[in-house]
């Protein structure tokens, strides 16, 4: 069956079962919407994919804003014919969405496969990425502390819907300030899943050469030796969070997460709290400090799984333990824990072991060296 075919079947079957998208925003829409958009219709829609209706660039090509003939506002991303990410990377795509459905995770609306053009339609964003009000000192002032926290905390409920909830489990692989869209109300979307991973059955990690991610982000025993788990996108998460608060890029004149870890232990971290802010509760940003080092701790195992983080958030009273060292970047990409810290402590060995055992030949490490060297560069 050719892609064509293998998508048409994916979205007649999402639409047979109902799954027309979220009820709050997206119910009937799908019922009078083709699924599959015509080239011409997008075309129109974004001008001709005109620079100005441009709303960014990623692995995957150009993002562009659209207005549809029935006036509702969409954003294509067009799919790079000289982009590394091929066909693969946007069926994965495809079929993963259309059999997730979560209010912190961004909607895909259709797509359009036609001739060597691919793009994937989604519900459009107004507020765009994270990234483009965090860190502008202009604009960071405006996302006031509440709104920061709830970002917070959707974030870890898209997150937790994809680890343990959705019907199938998902490690996103690339959490990051722009891969969270957010809408009008300022509410968080987890997007791009073009480098989600699907894991079949019970098994909780594995082992690869191809490492996706994002410098800064990425989590050390991932980059250091292709061992993927959940715990991966926890270390993303932690990172993004010391973000949130600071409004710091991670990897800035100086990396965040060190600066964290140093101004920690000896009891300064409020230190860190954006000073665009004009107010914070503080025991909520304290709490999330210490949440953001518990999620990057070196030891895989000493990272809390998001259900946790979930319940560290909602409870007033839960007590959060205390973070140790955290897996912390040196300059030139290098870790200061070595790989097999990162990966067993004397708790955590055991559980490791029962899995796929993590690579460490000096062959396996160098050629997951190389690999690394196609991480973004963090944006
Ligand atoms: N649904 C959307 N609504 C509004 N803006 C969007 C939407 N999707 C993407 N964008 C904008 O387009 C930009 C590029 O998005 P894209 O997901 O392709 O790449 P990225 O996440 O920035 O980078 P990479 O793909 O390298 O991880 C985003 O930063 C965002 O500002």
């Amino acid at each position: 069956m050719n892609l064509l075919s293998r998508l048409r079947d994916c979205l007649r079957c999402r639409r047979a079962a109902g799954a027309g998208g979220d009820a709050d925003d997206l119910d009937g829409r799908h019922e009078s919407w083709d699924l599959f958009f015509g080239l011409q219709t997008l075309q129109a829609a974004t001008n001709f994919f005109s620079e100005a209706n441009k709303l960014g660039h990623g692995g995957f090509g150009p993002v562009y804003k659209g207005l549809l003939p029935n006036d509702h506002e969409v954003a294509i991303k067009k799919l790079s014919l000289t982009s590394s990410q091929g066909v693969r990377e946007f069926t994965n795509e495809v079929k993963l969405l259309l059999k997730l459905q979560h209010k912190n995770l961004v909607m895909l609306l259709g797509c359009c496969v036609e001739g060597p053009e691919k793009m994937l339609v989604y519900e459009y964003l107004p507020n765009k990425s994270l990234d483009f009000i965090l860190f502008d000192k202009e604009k960071s002032g405006s996302l006031q502390w509440s709104q920061r926290f709830q970002i917070i905390i959707g974030v870890v409920r898209g997150l937790l819907y994809l680890h343990e909830e959705a019907p199938i489990r998902i490690i996103h692989r690339d959490i990051k300030a722009s891969n969270i869209l957010l809408d009008d109300k300022f509410n968080p979307k987890i997007a791009d899943f073009g480098l989600a991973r699907l894991f079949p059955g019970d098994d909780t990690h594995l082992n690869t050469f191809r490492i996706s991610g994002t410098h800064g982000y990425i989590a050390p025993e991932y980059a250091m030796h292709g061992y993927l788990s959940v715990k991966a996108d926890v270390f993303s998460f932690g990172i993004l969070v010391l973000e949130i608060v600071s409004g710091r890029k991670a990897t800035g004149k100086t990396d965040l997460l060190t600066d964290t870890w140093t101004l920690f232990q000896t009891g300064k971290q409020l230190e860190l709290v954006d000073e665009s802010l004009d107010s914070c509760t503080p025991n909520q940003a304290a709490m999330c400090l210490q949440l953001g080092l518990l999620c990057c701790q070196a030891i895989v195992a000493d990272r809390p799984d998001m259900n946790a983080v979930h319940n560290m958030l909602s409870s007033d009273s839960f007590t959060l333990p205390q973070p140790g060292r955290p897996g912390l970047q040196g300059r030139g990409g290098r870790w200061t824990t070595t790989a097999s810290s990162a990966l067993t402590s004397t708790n955590a060995s055991s559980t490791i072991s029962n899995h796929t055992k993590p690579s460490s030949s000096t062959e396996e490490f160098s050629r997951n060296s190389i690999s690394c060297s196609s991480i973004n560069e963090g944006r």
